[in-house]
């Protein structure tokens, strides 16, 4: 069999729990959504490493009554402001919601400028999302291929790994072209057990398929998920699952510590390596930090 694979619709995608659904908005909504979002959504650049992510950015997501917000942590060195959903957006939220039969608060939206414009492979952190939930990609534009790639250290070992001249067994591979109006849904066995991003495409334009480049090769992805932490609306207490208190009634202050902000970004280091990363044990007694700068060498969102 071969390592790597061209997989989609109606497979079984990464460890089983994750698949991509087509045609997922009504047509009116699909035939509209891009131009929209890219009048409508509040694009900003976000740095890692004082660098800036090669893609535009924005968060967007469900306000409580009290003003509260979902908040979802991951190695960056400032992530960008949360607007309420979105007229657009909100739409496209439904859709999602009626085929994951559970809520979402929170989306990432992202948009690839070109070919040129990536994610670099990375497991999504989970610190802040809900367990038993489901973290899903709603692709519009241009086509553009997740690679999905096991850790390496899910890998079996060689037959003769004692032998230093043995090659490393070769990492198995799933390549998934994301269509407009795809939808991608990972379980979070799949984001533990597996990497995923999406390369640069540097082909001749001569050399893209029409689905490829369509909306001028310029592609939207909405990463929507279910939060558990939350902050109150000045920003000033934390909350929920992935802070020290549990509880809106237990609320704390939020932490600016170095030193704090450390630990979570090693326990963020680690899960992005650890196929059987223990989430009890490096997030389970919470933290209530917020902004944090990383010292890995690798973009992690
Ligand atoms: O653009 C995509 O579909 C992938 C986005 C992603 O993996 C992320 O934001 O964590
Ligand atoms: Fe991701």
């Amino acid at each position: 069999m071969s390592h790597s694979q061209t997989l989609g619709a109606g497979d079984k995608l990464g460890t089983g729990d994750s698949y991509l659904t087509l045609d997922i908005l009504p047509p009116e909504l699909a035939a509209h959504a891009f131009d929209r979002l890219r009048d409508e959504v509040k694009w900003d650049v976000m740095h890692h490493r004082g660098g800036e992510v090669p893609r535009l950015v924005a968060v967007e997501g469900l306000v409580g009554d009290d003003g509260s917000i979902p908040i979802y942590r991951h190695p960056a060195d400032e992530s960008p402001p949360l607007h309420p959903f979105s007229p657009t957006v909100d739409e496209i939220r439904k859709a999602v919601e009626k085929v994951l039969q559970h809520p979402v608060n929170h989306v990432l939206i992202q948009l690839y400028r070109t070919g040129q414009d990536y994610i670099s492979e990375h497991s999504d952190k989970t610190i802040d999302v809900v367990h038993g939930s489901y973290i899903v990609n709603v692709s519009l534009g241009a086509q553009r291929t997740m690679t999905l790639r096991m850790k390496r250290d899910g890998v079996p070992a060689a037959a003769d790994s004692a032998n230093p001249d043995t090659p490393p067994p070769p990492r198995t591979t799933q390549r998934i072209p994301l269509p407009h109006n795809s939808m991608f849904v990972m379980g979070l066995e799949t984001n533990a057990k597996w990497m995923h991003g999406i390369k640069q495409d540097n082909r001749f334009i001569t050399l893209k398929s029409p689905a490829e480049m369509f909306q001028a090769g310029e592609r939207i992805s909405l990463t929507f998920r279910r939060i558990g932490t939350f902050l109150s609306a000045d920003q000033s207490l934390i909350w929920g699952q992935g802070a020290t208190g549990k509880t809106r009634e237990t609320a704390r202050p939020v932490v600016h510590g170095v030193k704090e902000s450390e630990s979570l970004v090693i326990a963020f280091g680690a899960e992005n390596h650890q196929s059987d990363f223990a989430w009890d044990e490096h997030y389970g007694m919470g933290f209530d930090v917020v902004n944090f700068k990383t010292k890995d060498d690798e973009e992690q969102q």
